[in-house]
């Protein structure tokens, strides 16, 4: 399941353990016909960054979906962050309803949003970002506000946790940055510019799915999708359910289940990251299917600076292979993407980037 490219590391530990509790936690009828998809292991403990980049840039260039392993974020930080999303998500609705998800998008919204149009999703979530005030250098700026947080006497320290673990998860983005950097020939502080992903736009979303999925009636716990953004970072709490189509114009679609690997993330590249590298790097079509079992994830969303200008990387064009995607701000694209995949119900010009 976990391709370990790093010929220094041993093979990874929890590989083969984790492969019968994710086969045991999936009940779903016909597993003999059950794909699971073989992804490559990132290690951010190998000190030879070219050997990552060469890994990477392969992965990226298969399908965007890759493991990432020796992180540095600790255990107890994840296991309070999931711990304090269920604590959330068991509240009575009434009390989830206090947080609603306001006109930024940021808070609570309930099972089966009326406003999403690739089908129903069974899935409740809390969306924040990155925590902004009016007053400070992002002005008015819809990307960047205050977050909206379940009240302290109710859930006393969810928002350290929640602030700790976005923060962490930005620090293990901004190391990733730096090994596509390298797989696409670039300097390997390239990203890491004011205007690239100085003020980054960053997303955190806490996920509980129901459970039930019926892909006949258009119900999934997420339907197919691709992420808007650079990249995404995803931690589950080991049930199955994410699919990836490698090739969404093969009929019938194929999908393939990505498990997830104890201590282990997995990474995803966005729309954003398809443009910059002229569709050499992958942004991969992905759903979540109910199987009958609650299932809690944190998929974090990494985009650039709201002014960034996305276009053609230097060393992905040449004479022979013309940019194939107009120039645009990071912000004008999210929201165009936004727009597109949800029905504005709410009459809101603001954006919601996944
Ligand atoms: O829950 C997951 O595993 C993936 C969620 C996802 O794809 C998304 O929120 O964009
Ligand atoms: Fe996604």
């Amino acid at each position: 399941m976990c391709i370990n490219g790093n010929t220094n590391s041993p093979p990874y530990p929890q590989r083969v353990n984790t492969e019968k509790r994710e086969m045991d936690h999936q009940t779903l009828q016909e597993a003999s016909t059950i794909n699971v998809s073989s992804l490559t292991c990132i290690d951010l403990a190998n000190s030879d960054l070219h050997q990552s980049a060469a890994l990477l840039k392969q992965a990226c260039m298969d399908c965007g979906y890759f493991y990432v392993i020796n992180h540095g974020v600790s255990e107890d930080l994840k296991h309070e962050a999931f711990h304090q999303s269920k604590k959330f998500f068991a509240l009575p609705l009434e009390d989830k309803m206090k947080v609603l998800s306001n006109e930024m998008h940021r808070g609570y919204s309930p099972a089966f949003e009326q406003n999403q149009i690739h089908g129903d999703h069974n899935k409740e979530s809390f969306f924040m970002g990155t925590e902004s005030t009016k007053d400070d250098s992002h002005g008015d700026n819809p990307f960047y506000r205050p977050n909206t947080w379940p009240d302290s006497d109710v859930l006393p320290g969810w928002r350290t946790t929640m602030e700790n673990y976005h923060q962490e998860a930005l620090r293990v983005c901004m190391v990733i940055a730096r090994i596509l950097a390298l797989a696409l020939d670039l300097d390997a502080d390239y990203f890491d510019t004011l205007e690239r992903l100085g003020n980054p736009i960053a997303y955190m979303r806490l996920l509980h799915y129901e459970g039930i999925s019926d892909p006949s009636r258009g119900i999934y716990g997420c339907g197919a999708h691709t992420d808007h953004g650079m990249m995404t970072l995803i931690a589950t709490d080991g049930v199955m359910g994410l699919q990836i189509c490698k090739d969404k114009d093969v009929k019938p679609q194929k999908w393939e289940y990505v498990p997830s690997i104890s201590g282990a993330y997995i990474g995803n590249l966005g729309d954003v990251m398809e443009r910059w590298s002229n569709g050499l790097f992958k942004s991969t079509l992905h759903r979540v299917l109910g199987n009958g079992q609650d299932r809690y994830s944190i998929p974090f969303f990494l985009s650039p600076s709201h002014h960034c200008l996305v276009e053609c990387l230097p060393t992905c064009q040449s004479e022979n292979n013309l940019p194939k995607y107009p120039a645009i701000k990071c912000s004008t694209y999210l929201t165009q993407r936004y727009k597109e995949s949800h029905v504005d119900l709410s009459k809101s010009t603001e954006n919601r980037p996944r």
